[in-house]
């Protein structure tokens, strides 16, 4: 056990801890030659092509200094906001973590919260400058930052580039030095820690887990200490490029349990472990369970694939239990699911998995976040869905979440991000400089306000050059209202927002304008138009024209005249007919590109 490292990598998007990895896993030659490739640890496809992480990934090492073999435990996170219920998972299964701050971006939002996340878990922190082999890298002033933040002295931070491998050799013995060894007590009864699970469709709930005492043998009977249930270990073993079964895993490894689990629900992140002859006797500390943020309904573009889509999305929970889904209908869009996301990103990312891996082509409607609804009878209900809006008579008040958020940005951004959070209804709460051009901005604002495209304008307005992360701090009341949207007078559920009545009148005109620019000019006029309660309050239309697509073919070619109708078809195919309108898939997400 003494000589065992278990660490994580934290930092703030981008900032290199895959390519690290990577590095770290070459010079313990973990990977081959042959096996290398660039962010080995990100193996799902989305993974690769976004070059971003979503699942943590753990991985072991074997090292050897001064004579003395080590086994290193790495634990790859990912650094959007939207994922950071994956780092607190990691975290708890570690001693140590590596906390990466890219030299040309210095410290930012994220590499702030994973931090502190870091530190509530008493871990060891190493601190790593990155990318020092960019020519506008500024090790000084960065390296003057993390003395600021972690009170540290400068000669602890270390110079790295994951491109390179400069400094790799120096981080592996710093873990190796500074990382305390796993404590605990190989000969109490069993104490394990999930920290993740996969869901393999050979092998069923992939469980990875953390011995924090005793020992766990292939063929032992466990129990989950807080569901009482009882399995049969089929396999334990430790995590290599590929899974290496293991007769034992003992005080301080960490590695994975194969239980003959086929439902996700069945394991939860932060459940205990422990054998049915001698369990231990208290469960270790639990996490908090990750709640989801965001609700959208999701729905078939054909009707008839309800069902599929059902078994579709029962699988992706296997893989992904942070999803949540129930049924719902809709008048516009007929049956589909209510689905609870933890953010944007990863309703984008479910979207796209369902699309890929399923090939389930869906319509997802406008996100929203879960109010609190209180009526005048005293009755209190959360909202996950414009359409759970009581009628505004019986209504008394309703609250909405409200986030803390930090904001990182030069200087010269101050006053324009500024405007942008007063325009989300949000009040600064703090503003500190971080150093003589680097500001720290709090404020408080509605949750609501950010889910549709403030990160995104938070980007453009500070030219990529401001970092934001948030928390929930609770709610408070909001004056809300319905806004529905009617085409050709009917009105469509699915395009429906709860929002702030002081924005409603600006918001349906934008949303009928950027309507009228989404939807395809059909055989008849399409009047869109925006409505609070009976009362119009705004209105485009969209003129009428036959579109034929032939019109270029002239000519008697008949196969080609049937390519070109086929293809017509094709793209309806992505449209969703509503009373006689043909809606494209993309005019239901209108309301996150709103001008
Ligand atoms: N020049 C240079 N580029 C680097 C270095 N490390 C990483 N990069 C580049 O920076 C980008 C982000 O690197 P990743 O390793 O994917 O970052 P990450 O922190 O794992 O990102 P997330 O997992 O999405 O949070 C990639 O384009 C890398 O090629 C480095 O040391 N030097």
């Amino acid at each position: 056990m003494k000589n065992i490292r278990n660490f994580c990598i934290i930092a703030h998007i981008d900032h290199g801890k895959s390519t690290l990895a990577d590095r770290l896993l070459q010079v313990t030659e973990t990977v081959s030659e042959r096996q290398q490739q660039a962010q080995v640890l990100d193996d799902m496809d989305l993974e690769r092509e976004r070059g971003i992480t979503i699942k943590s990934h753990a991985i072991q090492m074997d090292y050897k200094e001064n004579g003395e073999d080590y086994v290193l435990n790495l634990i790859d996170t990912p650094g959007h906001v939207d994922f950071s219920y994956e780092v607190s998972r990691s975290i708890a299964a570690c001693e140590g973590a590596l906390l990466i701050v890219d030299s040309t971006q210095g410290i930012q939002a994220q590499t702030i919260s994973n931090l502190y996340l870091a530190i509530e878990h008493d871990l060891e922190i190493i601190p790593i400058l990155n990318k020092i082999d960019l020519p506008n890298a500024n090790p000084e002033d960065v390296k003057d930052q993390i003395v600021d933040l972690l009170g540290c002295d400068r000669d602890d931070i270390l110079s790295a580039s994951g491109k390179t491998g400069e400094g790799v050799p120096e981080i592996l013995e710093a873990i190796v030095d500074r990382v305390p060894a796993p404590s605990g007590d190989k000969k109490a009864p069993l104490q394990a820690l999930i920290f993740d699970s996969t869901y393999n469709a050979f092998r069923g709930i992939i469980t990875y887990i953390r011995i924090m005492n005793g020992e766990i043998r292939k063929g032992d009977m466990v129990k989950f200490l807080n569901t009482d249930k009882e399995y049969y270990a089929d396999e334990v073993g430790v995590l290599r490029l590929e899974r290496e079964p293991r007769q034992i895993l003992s005080t301080g490894d960490v590695g994975y349990i194969i239980l003959g689990i086929k439902t996700s629900t069945e394991v939860k992140v932060g459940e205990t472990i422990t054998t049915k002859e001698n369990p231990c006797e208290k469960a270790i500390e639990g996490f908090e369970e990750v709640k989801p943020m965001v609700f959208a309904g999701v729905y078939p573009i054909d009707s008839e694939d309800y069902e599929d889509l059902r078994a579709s999305m029962e699988k992706l929970k296997l893989n992904d239990a942070s999803l949540t889904f129930e049924p719902e209908s809709s008048l516009a869009l007929g049956f589909g699911f209510r689905c609870g996301f933890l953010g944007l990103l990863h309703m984008e990312i479910i979207q796209e998995r369902l699309d890929r891996e399923f090939n389930m082509n869906v319509i997802t409607t406008v996100p929203n976040v879960s109010y609190i609804a209180h009526t005048k009878k005293g009755d209190t209900f959360e909202m996950h869905n414009p359409s759970d809006m009581p009628d505004p008579n019986s209504l008394d008040f309703i609250e909405e979440p409200f986030i803390r958020a930090q904001i990182i940005t030069k200087s010269e951004f101050v006053g324009s991000l500024m405007t942008l959070c007063m325009s989300k209804r949000g009040m600064m709460t703090n503003q500190q400089y971080l150093t003589s051009d680097r500001v720290e901005l709090t404020y408080e604002m509605p949750l609501g306000e950010i889910v549709f495209d403030f990160y995104d304008k938070l980007k453009s307005i500070s030219k990529g050059y401001a970092s934001f992360d948030y928390f929930l701090i609770g709610v408070k009341p909001a004056k809300l209202v319905k806004l529905d949207i009617l085409l050709n007078g009917e009105g469509v559920d699915a395009l429906s927002t709860l929002i702030h009545f002081d924005n409603a009148q600006s918001f349906g005109r934008r949303m009928c304008e950027k309507l009228k620019e989404l939807i395809p000019r059909q055989q008849f006029d399409i009047a869109i138009q925006g409505a609070i309660g009976a009362k119009i309050i705004s209105r485009e239309t969209v003129k009428a024209v036959r579109k034929d697509v032939t019109a270029k073919c002239y000519g008697g070619d008949i196969s080609r005249k049937r390519k070109l109708l086929e293809k017509q078809k094709k793209g309806k195919k992505k449209m969703k007919q509503i009373g006689n309108v043909e809606v494209p898939q993309k005019a239901f997400l209108a309301v996150l590109k709103l001008d």
